[in-house]
């Protein structure tokens, strides 16, 4: 069986982060393992409380995961400091992990801050040399591109400006867009749209966790990288018209709607 690591944060309620990352693992066919950088209280309304762990403690999770069951993929979510994105980029560089997903997330869906202002520079210049691809909304692309988005045009300058820096592949997620829910995958020169229709819903809670863990998993199947995110793509939009609603605000995804195993399948 292929396997995959998420380091992140994880949310009390399951939705989004560590817990979000573990059942799109487990959906996607993948044996999902996890480094946790922080534990957060926080439901569909708001995060109230965060506790990072310590650079060691990280250090030593990572550690144990790669001495046993080396990961076919790592996926990485939330991390709030410099020390501890320095300590990930080391360690993940030691073991020359591959298929590295960096979800560079910097607030929850309830607007709360999950990373320190400084650690945005540290993540640019650690983390995203590293990434097999990095996966920004679009206020996120907009803070790592130095750059304002305004239609899909923008999102397009965006991905390349990031891509050129730091020389990764980026996909421009358009969950925030006015419009459908396009995302831009920008890869070897390349712009590519993965399209889907914008699903009437406000129960988007933990979309992004979700759709870099979709990605990790696949290419930890041996998918390649625009396969992954088409399947990424398809998961996230059959999670979110699965129709759950639970919670007084931004509600999780239901990730038990494929019992068949048809996102599980592995790559030919
Ligand atoms: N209402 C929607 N209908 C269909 N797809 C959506 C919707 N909202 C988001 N998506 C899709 O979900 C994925 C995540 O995108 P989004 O831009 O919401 O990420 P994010 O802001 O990082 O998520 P998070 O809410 O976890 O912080 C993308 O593929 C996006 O197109
Ligand atoms: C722990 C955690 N990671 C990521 C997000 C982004 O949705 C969140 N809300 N919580």
């Amino acid at each position: 069986m292929r396997t995959a690591l998420s380091i992140a944060g994880s949310d009390s309620s399951g939705g989004a982060g560590i817990q979000a990352d573990l059942k799109t693992m487990t959906m996607n066919g993948v044996f999902a393992m996890s480094a946790l950088t922080a534990l957060t209280a926080q439901n569909t309304t708001g995060v109230t409380a965060v506790m990072e762990v310590t650079p060691q403690f990280l250090q030593n999770q990572i550690d144990a995961v790669f001495e046993d069951i080396r990961p076919d993929a790592v996926k990485i979510g939330m991390v709030a400091s410099s020390e501890l994105i320095r300590t990930i980029a080391q360690r993940l560089r030691a073991y020359e992990a591959a298929n590295i997903v960096v979800d560079p997330v910097m607030a929850a869906t309830s607007g709360a801050r999950l990373i320190k202002e400084e650690a945005i520079e540290t993540l640019k210049e650690e983390l995203l040399p590293l990434a097999t691809v990095v996966t920004p909304n679009i206020p996120e692309a907009e803070i790592l591109s130095g750059e304002t988005i305004h239609n899909e045009d923008g999102m397009v300058a965006a991905a390349i400006k990031i891509s050129e820096m730091y020389h990764c592949a980026v996909l421009c997620k358009g969950g925030h867009s006015v419009n459908d829910a396009n995302d831009l995958l920008y890869v070897d020169g390349k712009a590519r749209w993965f399209t889907g229709r914008r699903i009437a819903t406000s129960n988007t809670h933990g979309t992004g966790c979700t759709l870099s863990s979709a990605i990790a998993s696949n290419l930890a199947k041996g998918f390649d990288l625009e396969t992954s995110v088409q399947r990424a793509k398809d998961y996230i939009s059959r999670a979110l018209s699965a129709n759950l609603d639970l919670g007084k605000g931004s509600g999780p995804m239901n990730h038990a709607f494929d019992l068949s195993g048809e996102f599980a399948k592995e790559a030919e």
